[in-house]
């Protein structure tokens, strides 16, 4: 080999191994000013055209147009994707962005492999990049952090699973992102950010991204512990989502029904919910048999739970759920008493209710749709929230008649989301259930009665038998 062609040879090692460099002497320039990324209200709203797993979003002919909507509705954080082949986006629309917002702080959306991607970003005008964990490998993702670092932008550090937080724990990014969106199959676990969030065991800021489109869901991360949010399609779509995820964003704390409710998950038994307690004897009885949730009905029903009888069982170390039947819009006065009072945790929906109640609803919820036939499992995607619970149909009541679910419907139901079941669950079915679909959540109340509105305290302990049995 001539010396012409070795030095090229070496020099086209070290670009691959460290990308384009401009020399330690040269100070990369840019024209604007960095701003730090994670200002409050850490929202981050993003430009996005289009994507794989949606197709279409919008045109956004002017992405500066775009990003002052955001900007004018009080955002400081920007996303902008700027890949091309799958997203519709380029850098060009990231500089102009920056150069009209210098006092907002951008970040670099894209599929960044090599050192020259950052030094690119950085000159482009972005404050903050995105690396992938799923992308780069251990000692890649390092290398990218710390010269970013060294570079003073942020970063957000995007895994989606345990393998991902283990591969950056050792040099502990400041920001983490949980990506709700599994890349590889596209689908949309709005639980998975919480229970992945506690594994990330150094001291760090944390966003919960993708799959937010209401103020209802924007309070399950911030009500859990997350620092941030960050939005695409929702915002895209309707930029005045922007004041409920801002007003959402000032709710803090790790009390969420939801983080609170998957704390108690046990790998390969299904939560279950114990419905239509009226009296202290029976939920004390199913709390010390292992339910996680109570359920009180209060709805018309021969199950109705006394909203007074509610206020007595604060003291039980259990998840406590109204259940309401409305046609439209909130629950009565006595009902979201009790939430904002703490003595109740969160609200399923069991009447006519439409997606939209459920989006501006305060407080944690979740639709239980009755099913009557697998046309109606299409039902289960229009609501918000991350689970829907599943019930059989009836043309009389609305719960509790003991009627089952047909199990072709069920196991369509559980292909769209993780399966929460109701309808005639009983000692004497519950264990072939759970060996035949697998639910995440079980709901039972009237065969596990001895008279409307009274549990039989033998039954209930069959039915906690059997479900371990069913475990198996
Ligand atoms: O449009 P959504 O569901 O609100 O998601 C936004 C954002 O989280 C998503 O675009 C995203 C998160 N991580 C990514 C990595 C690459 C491309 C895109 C993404």
């Amino acid at each position: 080999m001539n010396i012409l062609n070795k030095i090229a040879s070496i020099r086209r090692e070290t670009i691959k191994r460290e990308g384009y460099t401009l020399g330690s002497a040269v100070p990369p320039e840019r024209d604007v000013p960095l701003q730090k990324f994670g200002q409050n209200p850490f929202v981050i709203c993003e430009i996005k055209r289009r994507s794989p797993s949606k197709g279409k979003i919008s045109e956004i002919a002017d992405p500066v147009k775009q990003a002052g909507l955001y900007f004018g509705k009080g955002i400081r954080n920007i996303s902008v994707l700027t890949e091309e082949d799958h997203f519709g986006g380029t850098l060009d629309d990231l500089i102009a962005v920056k150069r009209a917002y210098p006092e907002a702080a951008v970040l670099r959306k894209d599929f960044l492999l090599e050192k020259e991607d950052v030094l690119v970003s950085y000159r482009a005008g972005a404050d903050a990049v995105l690396l992938i964990a799923a992308l780069l490998d251990k000692e890649k993702i390092e290398e990218l952090y710390h010269y970013a670092v060294s570079l003073g932008l942020a970063v957000l550090v995007e895994v989606h699973n345990r393998e991902e937080v283990d591969k950056v724990r050792s040099f502990r990014p400041k920001i983490m992102g949980i990506n709700s969106r599994n890349l590889k199959t596209f689908r949309i676990d709005q639980i998975l950010p919480i229970e992945l969030k506690k594994h990330i065991d150094w001291e760090t800021q944390v966003v919960y991204e993708s799959g937010i489109s209401s103020f209802n869901e924007a309070i399950i991360p911030f009500e859990s512990g997350f620092a941030g949010i960050l939005v695409g399609e929702s915002v895209v779509r309707d930029p005045d989502l922007i004041d409920d995820l801002i007003q959402a964003a000032e709710r803090k704390g790790e009390g969420n029904f939801w983080n609170r409710l998957y704390s108690r998950k046990r790998q390969g038994r299904p939560l279950v919910k114990i419905c239509g307690i009226t009296n202290r004897e029976d939920g004390e009885a199913a709390v010390g048999m292992g339910a996680d949730i109570l359920g009180f009905v209060l709805a018309e029903s021969p199950r109705r739970a006394d909203p007074s009888f509610i206020r007595t069982v604060k003291d039980l170390d259990v998840l406590k759920v109204a259940v309401v039947v409305t046609g439209e819009g909130e629950p009565d006065r006595e009902v979201m008493e009790l939430l904002e009072k703490g003595y109740l945790d969160a609200v399923q929906f069991h009447g006519n209710e439409n997606p939209g109640d459920l989006r501006s609803f305060s407080y944690p919820c979740f639709k239980a749709l009755r099913l009557r036939d697998r046309g109606d499992v299409q039902e289960i995607d229009r609501f918000p929230g991350p689970r829907v619970l599943v019930d059989a149909w009836s043309d009389k009541e609305y719960g509790g008649t003991g009627k089952r679910l047909d199990g072709e419907i069920v196991t369509e139901a559980s292909q769209v989301r993780p399966l929460w079941m109701a309808g005639g669950l009983s000692p004497e079915n519950i264990s072939g259930i759970i060996s035949e679909f697998r639910p995440e959540l079980i709901d039972a109340s009237s065969r596990l009665e001895a008279e409307k509105g009274r549990k039989d305290h033998g039954k209930m302990k069959e039915f906690f038998r059997e479900i371990d049995n069913g475990c198996v």
